[in-house]
């Protein structure tokens, strides 16, 4: 298995009145015949030649029948590999009806029917070990939480918590003999070890927050050992920075598809500002896809440093971020012994910083998708970063840019503008010429290719879902020890 192959498909049944006509005779009959699932790469399934990997001419198969993929977390993780359903007559996992348009996770030997059971059938097949309970038994993670069941699937690691695949059992089973049973959809769950109060931010704001384009907690509970889960939907496309990284170094992508990913972060971004929250860690990885193919749904993730004012001042001053997409009022310093004398690094010779931050983080992550380039990076050191964020110098030389509407590089730079002042809010960039000469149709491809529904959902009014049970869930104070406060190491917080 070459290192992009993370999975495969092996034909092992398949009528012969529907056999391609151009197949090499050893892969007649249906046995030993192999789809690669590999990273990057699309794999369809379906009756339309163009399109599809592989084809097979039977009427009860969809022009695109349904697709697999892979997503790696990091080189050395274990793939993740998925099937999503896009067909009429259905698609089936193991004897059991896939939702349509929704990505199930595979797992070796899964069995996957195109239409009915036993026409055209495949085994899914991994060479990678499977994971161990290692890492539940190691923290003393609980396997059942309620209605949920936590696996061993590491989806990935951050540096307050793991996030593994999770399961929630079967509300409301369909007493009709008739339908088909429907396969359990996948969950994840992102466990930290619960710590200073900051922690417990995360998931309080992330219960408040209920928008298409933001991570959907579904419900917390914190266990004995002072564990904190918090269950979520699982976003099955991998980040934004795997998308773009291909190869050694990013791509960029067409001025089309960054702009409708532009324009869903800015849905998100207006939302969360109006409810008074900031993200402050607007980066290529916080930012999923569902799945990874352009014009897909994207969700803003990671919401670990987030800032809650609405009950508070209206201004911030901690010094977080990650450097390289960190707004220069924020106040990141080149020199990392500046921040010595502060027991938390702060923004005190300023007069710190509002939401506008994550406007010049979404200047930078558009001007990497739009080139490949990111704008401030200098030779990559964090310092270099910090210097030439602060001088905020932008040149629209590079001929990456040379097939790049002017409106596009307008838009880049009016939020990647040193003046807080003049930089736009998610409200202005939303009417700035780029978007607004597209705006029909962005909001066509948004609500009916994206969203999938006929009704515009209102997207400024707060649902506030706050779980009544949330307050009782966590103990009543937490020690703060602050010589791990200090310690703390992040990678991308001061
Ligand atoms: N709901 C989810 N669905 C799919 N993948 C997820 C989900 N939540 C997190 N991930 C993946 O797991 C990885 C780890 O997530 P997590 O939020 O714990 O850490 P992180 O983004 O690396 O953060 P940190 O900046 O705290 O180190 C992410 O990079 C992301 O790829």
């Amino acid at each position: 298995m070459s290192s992009a192959v993370q999975g495969f498909l092996e034909l092992l049944r398949r009528p012969n009145e529907l056999l391609d006509t151009d197949e090499s005779p050893e892969n007649l009959g249906g046995y030993g015949r192999r789809l690669e699932i590999s990273r990057h790469n699309l794999l369809k399934l379906g009756r339309n030649e163009q399109e599809c990997d592989f084809v097979c001419h039977d009427p009860a198969i969809s022009s695109i029948h349904c697709v697999f993929w892979a997503v790696l977390f990091e080189e050395d993780s274990l793939p993740m590999c998925y099937v999503k359903d896009c067909s009429l007559n259905g698609t089936y996992l193991n004897g059991s009806l896939l939702k349509r348009d929704v990505a199930y996770l595979l797992t070796d030997g899964d069995k996957i029917d195109l239409q009915d059971e036993n026409q055209v059938t495949f085994r899914f097949c991994t060479n990678k070990k499977a994971e161990s309970d290692e890492l539940i038994e190691q923290f003393g993670f609980e396997k059942k939480v309620q209605q949920w069941e936590v696996t061993s699937r590491v989806i990935g690691n951050g540096t307050f918590g793991h996030v593994l695949v999770a399961y929630k059992k079967r509300e409301n089973i369909s007493t009709v003999k008739e339908l088909p049973k429907l396969y359990p959809e996948n969950y994840a769950v992102k466990i930290i070890k619960l710590r200073p109060n900051k922690l417990n931010k995360e998931a309080k704001i992330l219960l408040k927050l209920n928008h298409p384009n933001i991570i959907k907690v579904h419900h917390t509970y914190c266990d004995i050992n002072d564990n904190l889960y918090i269950f979520q939907d699982l976003i099955p496309g991998g980040d934004l920075f795997s998308y773009l990284a291909k190869g050694d170094c990013l791509s960029s992508i067409p001025e089309a598809e960054a702009l409708i990913i532009v324009y869903q972060i800015l849905h998100a971004l207006k939302y969360l500002h109006n409810q008074g929250i900031v993200h402050r860690d607007l980066k290529l990885d916080n930012i999923l896809l569902c799945s990874p193919e352009p014009c897909t749904r994207i969700i803003l993730a990671d919401f670990g440093i987030a800032k809650d004012l609405s009950t508070a001042k209206s201004r911030m001053h901690t010094v977080v971020g990650t450097p390289e997409y960190c707004a220069p009022e924020v106040g990141f310093k080149a020199d990392r012994k500046a921040y010595q004398s502060f027991s938390r690094a702060a923004t005190l010779v300023q007069n710190g910083y509002d939401r506008k931050c994550d406007l010049w983080s979404l200047g930078v992550i558009t001007h990497i998708m739009l080139t490949g380039i990111s704008p401030f990076y200098g030779d990559g050191t964090e310092r270099s970063i910090i210097q030439s964020t602060k001088i905020g110098k932008l040149t629209f030389t590079a001929k990456q840019w040379n097939t790049v509407a002017d409106a596009a590089k307008s838009f880049v730079q009016k939020l990647l503008e040193i003046d807080v002042n003049k930089r736009l809010d998610s409200r202005q960039s939303l009417a700035h010429p780029w978007i607004l000469k597209h705006h029909d149709q962005l909001e066509k491809i948004y609500f009916k290719k994206i969203l999938k529904t006929s009704e515009k959902p209102i997207l400024d009014i707060a649902t506030t879902v706050l779980e009544p049970s949330w307050k009782r869930k966590l103990p009543k104070s937490v020690v703060v020890d602050h010589s791990l406060l200090n310690k703390k190491k992040r990678r991308n917080e001061i």
